[in-house]
Parts: structure tokens; sequence; C-alpha cells
């Protein structure tokens, strides 16, 4: 027999409730990351500093994937996600270089 997908599921609706607060905490830590970011942007575009650091960021990982360690979550799926916010702040530092 096929599950019938409408009907109502207060278990499912209550991990799925927790789920969207998580999500909506997440959204809210990232924008208050890039918005600290695009004022170190402004600061190297300023001061004519590399985009990049790259021993900053290999410190970052390495701290991050203790702490994910630690934490029960994947360390490569940490170092992922770092690397993915990371190269987009670069994208971020570069365009505000050219806009300076
Ligand atoms: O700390 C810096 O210098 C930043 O520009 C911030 C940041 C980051 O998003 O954490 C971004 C780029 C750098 O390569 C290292 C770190």
């Amino acid at each position: 027999m096929t599950q019938d997908t409408t009907a109502p599921d207060p278990v499912l609706a209550g991990f799925r409730a927790s789920i969207d607060n998580i999500d909506a905490a997440l959204i809210h830590i990232l924008a208050e990351r890039f918005r600290i970011t695009k004022a170190v942007g402004a600061y190297k575009a300023e001061h004519k500093l590399p985009a990049s650091d790259p021993s900053r960021e290999e410190r970052q990982i390495a701290r991050l994937r203790k702490l994910a360690e630690e934490a029960n979550l994947d360390p490569d799926f940490g170092e992922k996600f770092i690397r993915f916010v990371i190269d987009e702040v670069i994208r971020h530092h570069e365009k505000a270089k050219g806009e300076a």
C-alpha cells in the first residue's frame, strides 16, 4: 500500500518546524558574517591589501575541522562549507577592489 503523503503527520511537522528555525538561524548567521566581511573587503581595498590570505584560511580550516569533529559533524563537509563561504567572500573582496 502506498503512503498518503497529504495526511498530516504531526511528528514530521514537529521535526520540520525545528529545521525551519535552524535554517532561519543559519541565514541570519551568514548575513552577519557577510556584513562583517564586507567591512573587511572595504578595508582591504582602501589599504591595498590582498583579497585573500591563504595562511589565515589554513588556520581557519584546521580550527573548524577540529570543531566539526568535536561536534560530530563530518569535518570534510565542514571544510567544504567554509571553503564555499570564503571563496564567495574573496569574490566580493575582488569586486570591492575593482570599485575602489
Ligand atoms: O580574514 C580575512 O582577511 C578575510 O578577508 C576574511 C576571510 C573569511 O571569509 O574568513 C576571507 C578571505 C581571506 O582569504 C581569509 C578570510
